[in-house]
Order: structure tokens, then C-alpha cells, then sequence
């Protein structure tokens, strides 16, 4: 389902260098359709989304004029095999990205996001401002035929200003440093999904909290 783009010598290269990476065809139809089935979105009423929140633990705060998409936890104990399936390259994954980049990366929090028509994320980095935990995103897009007229773009602001605007297709993964990048989700027309989660370096407490 997924092939090991984490195995790949550029795209750790690009990641470490640009601080941001896209890798075309990460994974495949199949794998999308069936994490679509695992977790199915039936609109805003959803029982298995929510609101999304921003800010941690008990200063989260339900802001829609900062982002409006509604997210679904992914859980460990899962037993759906598409939900196992990506745990074990969520693993595999950290291993090899501790090893690249000498992090001590240790958790792994994901969610699958969907932001209806005229959803949004205003300009952010992933890292929170009290906590420096997070260290690097990964999105997976899962959006067939999707084009530029359906906005909802991932805008990544460089350095210097300017930005590139990645349309949410289906295969397409982002990686980036998550404290570094600055990014956007421009509003979108059509109902979008992607597979969003941050690798991170928890210190103990936290990780026994976290469970
Ligand atoms: O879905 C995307 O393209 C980015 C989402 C995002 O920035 C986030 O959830 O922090
Ligand atoms: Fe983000």
C-alpha cells in the first residue's frame, strides 16, 4: 500500500535541506479507498469526527476563524487492518527518520482530517508555542481528480516570502519540519481529506500522560 518514501536518500535530503518535501505517488488507490471505508465521513454530524481544536490539552479551543476542518484520532487499538497497516509504517517510519536526523522521536499522534466546502487553515506551524515537541508533519492526501479550481491547496511559505501551493491529491504526501514551515490551507470548494500526524520527541511525564 504505502511504499517506503521514507527509505529514499532525496527525499530525507529535501527534508533536511528545503525543510519540506513532496513525494508523488507515496502510496496508492487502494490504500485511500480503504482508510476512506475505515473511517467514513457522513458529514458534519459524523459520530466519528469532530470539531477540530487548536492549542493543547486543556487551553484547546475550538476557533473556526483559524481552521475549520473536522479530524478523527487515529487510535493504536484499532483493529481495522488499513489502521494496523499504516501503525506498522508509522513505526517503521520513526525508525528511520531518528536514525537520519539523530532525533529521539518517540510518539506519534495522527488524524484523518476532512474540511467540507469553504473549510480552512489559516497560516500556522505545527509546533505549539509553549512545547517544542513536534518535529516533523506528514500529510497524506487521499483525493482523486482533484484540480486547481477546487482550491483547498496546502500554500508553503519559504523563507524568502514567497510560497508553493500543492493541490490535496490522492498519492501525494508532504513532509516538513514542523517547526520551521509555515503553511496555509486555502478554502476549499470541494470536500477534502487527508491523513495528517507529527513524529515527535516527548519527554516521560508526557509520554505516560499521552499513553
Ligand atoms: O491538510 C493539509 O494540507 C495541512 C493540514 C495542517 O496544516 C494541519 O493539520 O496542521
Ligand atoms: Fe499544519
Amino acid at each position: 500500500m504505502i511504499r517506503p518514501f521514507w527509505e529514499k536518500e532525496q527525499v530525507l535530503d529535501d527534508l533536511a535541506r528545503r525543510r519540506w518535501v513532496l513525494i508523488e505517488n507515496a502510496f496508492d488507490a487502494q490504500f485511500a479507498q480503504a482508510l476512506a471505508e475505515a473511517v467514513p465521513w457522513e458529514g458534519r454530524d459524523s459520530a466519528l469526527f469532530h470539531q477540530a481544536a487548536i492549542g493543547q490539552q486543556a487551553k484547546q479551543q475550538v476557533i473556526r476563524e483559524i481552521r475549520s476542518d473536522f479530524i478523527h484520532w487515529l487510535d493504536r487499538k484499532d483493529p481495522a487492518p488499513v489502521i494496523q497497516y499504516f501503525w506498522q509504517q508509522v513505526d517503521s517510519m520513526m525508525e528511520r527518520f531518528r536514525r537520519a536526523f539523530f532525533l529521539p522521536l518517540n510518539y506519534y499522534e495522527g488524524h484523518i482530517a476532512v474540511y467540507p466546502p469553504g473549510a480552512f487553515y489559516k497560516k500556522h506551524l505545527d509546533q505549539f508555542e509553549r512545547t517544542s515537541y513536534r518535529q516533523i508533519t506528514l500529510i497524506l492526501y487521499l483525493n482523486e481528480h482533484w484540480q486547481e479550481q477546487d482550491g483547498g491547496a496546502l500554500r508553503i511559505y519559504e523563507p524568502d516570502g514567497s510560497y508553493v501551493d500543492v493541490l490535496p491529491l490522492l498519492g501525494r504526501a508532504v513532509l516538513m519540519q514542523s517547526a520551521e514551515v509555515w503553511h496555509e490551507v486555502l478554502p476549499t470548494q470541494r470536500t477534502r481529506k487527508s491523513l495528517t500526524g507529527w513524529f515527535s520527541c516527548l519527554p516521560m511525564e508526557e509520554r505516560f500522560l499521552a499513553g
